[in-house]
This record gives structure tokens, sequence and C-alpha cells, in this order.
């Protein structure tokens, strides 16, 4: 089968000369959960910018299913990244309206902006979202405005919203930096059950070695914008991930979640 994603030789130099991203090689299989950790400035969050060129690598290649996205037209880019689900650490989500609306907002890209105007969302559209909050456990706050669920629920309405996409990859950047522990295993693993149940490639930056060992099949480990490690998550020790990139706190009161 076709790599999910395949980076050759990725650079990233910013404006101010910074060299955020030093020649990136990767090779990422379809339905992988993969980890990438890294100390802070890492470049963690530049290489998944790059993947789908929310930055622009200075120079080297990226191709997502097959498709070339460095140097893809804005159409062919538009094409690319309707596959492409992307979450973020502070959610990106719209505050003041309902969960609901924001989880059909995620159908924009496949259905079109009428998907955007309450009245104008197809019914079949409608069924989808609800579906959607469903699998994340979140149908009974549909109606809920996202400004006042907690972290963890706006992280999962999010997770519902890049579902709407019927994405085949997503690209979760600090998907858990902002939540306690127990929401934090929550949303990876939703993560790491959508990409089991759906084929879904994921690749998540995560500071939280714990997690990293937890819920991925396969860790890179970058520093300064270089792939520093390269393993699968059953030949790492805990304490030799510690011991590269840091302490990091356990995911609950000294337990770790589940290994698949
Ligand atoms: N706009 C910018 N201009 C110049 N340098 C930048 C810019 N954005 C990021 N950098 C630098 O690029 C490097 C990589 O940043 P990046 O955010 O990708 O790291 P990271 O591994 O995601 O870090 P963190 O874990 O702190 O989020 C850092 O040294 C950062 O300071």
């Amino acid at each position: 089968m076709s790599a999910a994603v395949q980076l050759e030789d990725l650079k990233m130099r910013f404006r101010n000369g910074h060299q955020a991203l030093d020649g990136v090689d990767l090779t990422v299989e379809p339905g992988q959960l993969l980890a990438l950790t890294g100390s802070n400035g890492a470049g963690k969050s530049t290489l998944l910018r790059c993947m789908v060129r929310l930055q622009e690598p200075t120079s080297g290649m990226v191709r997502i299913h097959e498709a070339e996205v460095t140097g893809a037209s804005s159409r062919a880019l538009r094409r690319i990244r309707q596959d492409v689900g992307f979450i973020f650490q502070n959610f990106n989500l719209v505050d003041r309206v309902s969960a609901f609306r924001n989880v059909t907002n995620g159908a924009i890209a496949r259905h079109g902006s009428q998907c955007a105007v309450p009245a104008l969302v197809p019914s079949r559209v409608r069924r989808e979202a609800m579906d959607c909050l469903e699998r994340v456990g979140l149908a009974h706050l549909a109606d809920r405005r996202v400004d006042t669920l907690s972290g963890g629920q706006r992280q999962r309405v999010a997770i519902a919203r890049s579902l709407m996409q019927r994405p085949r990859l997503i690209l979760a950047d600090e998907p858990v930096a902002s939540l306690d522990p127990a929401a934090g295993t929550a949303v990876m693993e939703l993560l790491r059950d959508i990409s089991a149940e759906r084929g879904i490639t994921v690749i998540a930056a995560l500071h939280q070695v714990d997690f990293a060992l937890d819920y991925s099949e396969r860790i890179i480990g970058l520093r300064a914008g270089r792939v520093e490690l390269d393993e699968s998550n059953d030949r790492l020790s805990a304490e030799r991930l510690h011991e590269l990139y840091g302490p990091a706190p356990l995911t609950d009161s000294g337990t770790r979640g589940q290994r698949r």
C-alpha cells in the first residue's frame, strides 16, 4: 500500500535565518498512529504545518497519499487538504456557536459553504454531524455553545469536526497539551480508536512521553529540526524516552493508559 506521508530532505528556514527543519526524511504508513516528540523548539509544529503548507517549506518534498504537496497548485493543494484533518492545542473552534454547528462546519470542504449556514445544511450532513458527535461521546451536548464546554469536550468537538471531512490523515499539534490528565487520556484514546476503526493515519506532536509511549505505534524524536530517533514504541523504554526528552508528567497520577 502506498505511504500516507512521505517527506524527503524537508527544510524550513524562517526569515530571521532560523533553520527550523534541517533535512527531514520520513515515510508514514497508512493507518499508523505516530507520535512526534522533542523538546521545545525542536520543530514539531513546523513539521506538521509544512506537511500541508500552512507553512511553506524552503526546500524538499512532501507527498500525501501519492500527491505531491510541494509544488502543487492552489487548487490541487485544496484537494489534498480535504483529506487532512488538523487538530490544534487550542481547538480552533468557533466559540459562540454550538458544538453541532462547529461540527457541520467540518463539512464545508466536501459539501460547500452552505454548511456554514444552519438553515441550509442538508439533512444527510446533519445526520452525519450527529453521528460524529455521538462517536466522540458528545451527542447530548450538541446544542451547547462550545465556550461553555470543558477543554476535553472542546477537543472532542474538534475531533468530530475533523471526522466530518472523512479524513485519511489527521495532523494533531499538541492535542492534549491544554488538558488535564484525565481529559488528555480520553482524547488520546479517541484518536487511537478512530485511527484503528477507520484506518486514519494520525501524526500527533506530543510533549508527554508517556502519552507517546502509550498511544502511538511509532515515535519520532526531533532535535533542532532533525530526526534524532525513529523507533516502534514497543522497542523504546520509558526511561530512554524520558532521558532523551526530559521529565514529563505521568498521564494519570502514576498510572499509564492502556497499551495496544
Ligand atoms: N515565525 C517564526 N520566526 C522565526 N522562528 C520561528 C518562528 N516560528 C517558530 N520559530 C522557531 O522555530 C523553531 C521550531 O519551532 P516549532 O514551533 O516548530 O517547535 P516545536 O517543537 O513545535 O516547539 P514547542 O514544543 O515549543 O511547540 C523554534 O526554535 C522556534 O523558536
